[in-house]
Parts: structure tokens; sequence; C-alpha cells
């Protein structure tokens, strides 16, 4: 496990599918010059998963495997990782973590526009409205790096990428 202070921060961006992880974390990544890790698209890439969940439609990941394939990248620092989930990754991964949440009247609208079925989108909007992923974020990383950013609206997104950035420059004068 590296010590040293990494040359660039890693940021992990989660929250409920569809609230905007990717597209915030692509847009980040291509302005600060970060390398975007889209767990989902890495997992089918690489098959770190135990097959495929019909109820759910989508596969079902082996957290060691994507943990393993991870860890070198992850402590060359510069890293954003995308994921709807939080809790099985090393602590020591992460400078700030960011918890995108979405109004679920628009994420309904999202959800609906991808042809999910419906058990998988009533299963998202509750995930939402119980906050699930900001608590399993809360539970598992001190809380001063926890960031909960709203993003329903395009204004949001917006904002979103003015205080990472923000973040980003201060963190590189450290
Ligand atoms: N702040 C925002 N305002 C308006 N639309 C947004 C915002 N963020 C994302 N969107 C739109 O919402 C949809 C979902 O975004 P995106 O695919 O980035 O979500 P996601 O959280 O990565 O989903 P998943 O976890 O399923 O990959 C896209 O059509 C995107 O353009």
């Amino acid at each position: 496990m590296s010590t040293t202070k990494r040359v660039k921060p890693n940021i992990l961006i989660t929250g409920t599918p569809g609230t905007g992880k990717t597209s915030l974390s692509e847009i980040l990544s291509n302005t600060h010059d970060f390398k975007h890790v889209d767990i989902s698209a890495l997992v089918k890439e690489k098959e770190l998963h135990d097959g495929w969940d019909d109820e759910f439609q989508c596969y079902i990941l082996d957290e060691d495997k994507v943990c393993d394939e991870l860890e070198e990248t992850m402590n060359q620092g510069g890293i954003i990782v995308d994921h709807h989930g939080c809790e099985w990754f090393p602590e020591r991964w992460f400078d700030l973590v960011i918890v995108l949440r979405t109004d679920t009247k628009i994420l309904n609208e999202r959800l609906k526009k991808r042809n999910y079925n419906t058990v998988k989108i009533e299963n998202n909007i509750d995930c939402e409205i119980y906050q699930m992923i900001l608590e399993e974020a809360k539970n598992s990383y001190k809380h001063e790096i926890v960031k909960e950013l709203q993003s329903t609206t395009i204004e949001d997104n917006e904002h979103n990428q003015q205080i990472i950035g923000e973040w980003i420059n201060s963190w590189n004068k450290q």
C-alpha cells in the first residue's frame, strides 16, 4: 500500500443510477486530465463478475477482482471512479467522495428513457428516496471528504464542475 502523497487526488463519484455520475466524471476527467474509471464498463470488459443477474438486469460484480484490478492504478493518483455503490472500495483510495442526488421525478424520467423494467426503476427510485448511497458513503468514508451535490439540472452540473474543479486546484496547492 502506498503511503506517500499522491501527485494528483483520487475522486469517487457515486449515487443512484441515472443521477449523472458518468456525465460528470467524463467532463471532469477531460477538463483536469484525470483518468475516468467507469466500474460497470470495467467489470464487463475484464469479466470481473460472477455472471448476469436477470432480475436486476446487471452483472454480479466480484468486488475482490475489481479491487485487485484497480489497486495499482489507484496508487498512481489522478483517477475519477464512477460507480453506483461505494462501501466496498478501500477507504485509502479516495481523497474526495461525491454523492450525486437527483429529484426523483426527474430521475424517474431519465430511467424510463433507458427502458429499464418497472422493478429496476422502482428499486432505483426507492434507493434515491431513502438516500441509500449517501448513507453508504457516510458509513464508509470520513465525513469531511463526503460531499452531497444536487444533479437535477444543467445548472447543477455546471455548479458541480466548478466546485470540484476548485477542490482539485486547492488540493494541488496543499
Ligand atoms: N445535472 C444534470 N442535469 C440534467 N441532466 C443530467 C444531469 N446529469 C446527468 N444528466 C442526464 O441524465 C442522464 C443520466 O446521466 P448519466 O448516464 O451520467 O448517469 P449515471 O449516474 O452515470 O447513470 P448510471 O449509473 O446508470 O451509469 C443522461 O441523459 C444525462 O445527460
